[in-house]
């Protein structure tokens, strides 16, 4: 106790500008990564960690090794997993934006709206029978995915998004990913479920909505350009033939906007 106390005398300044700069660059580096899947290796590492302090503490040696052997391979991984992560850092301090601030989370108020706006647009597009494809992010990041189409960075509206699926228009193929209340990108590349039970007449549209809710808790909105069926992917699972009334209960429920019973959504799932 005394000496952890004497580590404490000597702290100077020196020490808080450590722990300082030292947290500011743990915080940044997550929010860079918060939003791909990377996040989910850095969890994995986090509760290795713990596990391996716990074994030590209470003198495992087998998992203390095991564990020491698992972080010692990690040394030459982690550059290798987190190649884009790292250069998107050191790109950011290149350009001096290391520093940036992050969104702030909006309201429900504003989430109702979005799937009041995204219904909408749903509707429009069934009856219009126009082919769309919309991701909404939740926890998994998606970043990953909205690099490969082109970045938009606006609200979410109805004629906005109505007008990104127009055939022939440049945005119309691909994917639009919604985080939060913008929509992040068009026009984004998707990966195809490879599940062979899969209905074959489904195509690729429907199976990259399936393909990525595999990997990611996303959720993905089908509108069919051939029948005017909306159709929402989640877990790897399609929900189909929704109406306006199941679409805004169910992106209400799974947002956890609002809390309603499970009854109201069909069962035509695979
Ligand atoms: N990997 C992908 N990522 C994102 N969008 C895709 C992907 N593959 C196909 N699409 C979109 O799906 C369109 C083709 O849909 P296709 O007709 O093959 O699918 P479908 O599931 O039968 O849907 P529909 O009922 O609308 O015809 C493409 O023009 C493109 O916009």
């Amino acid at each position: 106790m005394a000496e952890f106390l004497s580590q404490f005398r000597n702290f100077g300044w020196l020490d808080a500008i450590d722990i300082v700069v030292v947290t500011v660059v743990f915080y940044q580096f997550y929010m860079l990564i918060k939003r791909t899947r990377a996040v989910q290796l850095v969890k994995g590492v986090m509760v290795l960690l713990a596990i391996s302090l716990l074994a030590k503490y209470f003198q495992l040696r087998t998992i203390s090794w095991l564990l020491d052997k698992l972080f010692q391979m990690f040394v030459f991984a982690i550059p290798v997993v987190f190649q884009p992560e790292l250069r998107k850092v050191l790109e950011q301090l290149g350009r001096g934006r290391f520093l940036t601030r992050h969104p702030s989370t909006p309201g429900i108020d504003t989430l109702e709206q979005v799937v009041e706006e995204l219904v909408r647009c749903t509707q429009v597009l069934s009856k219009t029978r126009i082919g769309a494809l919309i991701v909404i992010e939740r926890k998994t990041g998606v970043q990953d995915f909205v690099e490969t189409g082109i970045k938009i960075d606006g609200m979410v509206s109805s004629e906005f998004l109505v007008n990104v699926f127009i055939p022939n228009t440049p945005l119309h193929d691909g994917a639009v990913i919604i985080r939060q209340d913008r929509v992040a990108a068009a026009g984004c590349f998707l990966p195809l479920s490879e599940n062979p039970n899969i209905q074959k007449d489904l195509g690729t549209r429907h199976r990259a909505a399936l393909g990525l809710t595999e990997i990611t808790d996303a959720l993905a909105i089908v509108v069919s350009e051939e029948t005017g069926a909306i159709s929402v992917g989640i877990d790897g699972a399609l929900t189909r033939f929704m109406d306006d009334k199941m679409l805004r209960e169910l992106l209400l429920r799974e947002l956890e906007i609002k809390s309603t019973p499970l009854s109201i959504i069909p069962f035509w799932r695979w």
